[in-house]
């Protein structure tokens, strides 16, 4: 368990993180979003232990992270940008790795080649596309077999046919070796894809973390249209009504609550049309969050 309790990481004067707290599962795929500038890079290095928090603490099984090599030891960080030693090869930075990480395995290095295969092992890295010194990063860090994985950015640069390759390692990492993975980005579907769970930050604040399969089912959109106005203002003291629209007789509503609860006050007054709609993870946000008092628009697009 990664626990982050009141934390907070100021640059100058300025917070960069704020009084956070949050617990992230073992074996869970984190998701963090947020606009730029949020404080997720902030967040994920303090996770890394490559910042120390000014205040609160980070710890992994209950250990610091911060100056503590023995945790550091079972954490591999993914900068955006990615960083190798001038003029190095992948096997160059791969035997670099060995050095540093007791896990490092030689059998999964050479397991992993086949779904990195465009990558030369001989190629100086410096002299690769940007996608691909991801890809390598990527291979050198799966090789260390850490129990935590940060990835800032991970999916940025990637051609469509990588972003796939590299979603399924990272379920295969999850599903076979329990690691645990913290993964920044701007783009909600990519996160809807690959996270179970997911916060959002906003001025150094974490605005949301909740479960995404809790988020889907703890919200609904409802198409209804009663046989008597009265019907409508009857439901409408009963229901935790979020959103609602009107267009002639049919009525858009986003209502909190489980479907079966929904469902038995609307079927009670016998509406003529009464359908439950497929809500998006960004509809849920926009309007979870706009429940909270955040415009969540421009933070997450
Ligand atoms: N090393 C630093 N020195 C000074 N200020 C910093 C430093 N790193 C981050 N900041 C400031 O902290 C705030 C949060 O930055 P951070 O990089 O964590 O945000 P982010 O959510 O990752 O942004 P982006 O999505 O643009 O990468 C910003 O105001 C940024 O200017």
């Amino acid at each position: 368990m990664i626990k982050l309790e009141h934390t907070s990481k100021r640059f100058e004067e300025e917070y960069a993180v704020e009084d956070l707290s949050l617990n992230i599962h073992k074996g869970s795929i984190f998701g963090l979003l947020g606009s730029n500038g949020a404080g997720k890079t902030t967040l994920l290095k303090l996770l890394a232990g490559i910042y120390s928090p000014d205040q609160g603490k980070v710890t992994l099984d209950g250990q610091t992270v911060y100056e503590n090599p023995a945790t550091k030891q079972n954490i591999v960080f993914l900068a955006d940008r990615p960083a190798f030693f001038a003029q190095t090869t992948i096997r160059q930075m791969a035997n670099f790795y060995r050095s540093i990480y007791p896990t490092w395995s030689e059998e999964r290095f050479k397991q992993l080649a086949p779904a990195f295969q465009s990558i030369d092992l001989k190629r100086k890295l410096h002299r690769m596309s940007k996608g691909m010194q991801r890809q390598a990063t990527l291979w050198l860090a799966l090789s260390c077999k850490p129990q935590l994985l940060i990835l800032d950015e991970p999916i940025d640069g990637l051609d469509p046919v990588m972003r796939r390759q590299v979603k399924n390692l990272l379920f295969q990492e999850v599903a076979e070796h329990g690691v645990t993975v913290v993964i920044s980005s701007h783009n909600l579907r990519e996160i809807e894809d690959m996270c179970d769970h997911v916060g959002i930050m906003h001025e150094g604040k974490l605005l949301m973390s909740r479960e995404l399969d809790d988020l889907k089912l703890d919200m609904h959109k409802i198409q209804v249209a009663f046989r008597d106005e009265r019907h409508e203002q009857a439901v409408s003291g009963l229901l935790d009504i979020v959103h609602k629209e009107q267009r002639g007789s049919v009525g858009t509503y986003i209502i909190k609550g489980t479907v079966e609860q929904i469902s038995e006050i609307f079927r009670v007054y016998e509406p003529y049309v009464f359908d439950i709609l497929p809500m998006t993870l960004e509809e849920i946000f926009i309007y979870e969050m706009g429940d909270a008092g955040y415009d969540v628009q421009p933070i997450l697009l």
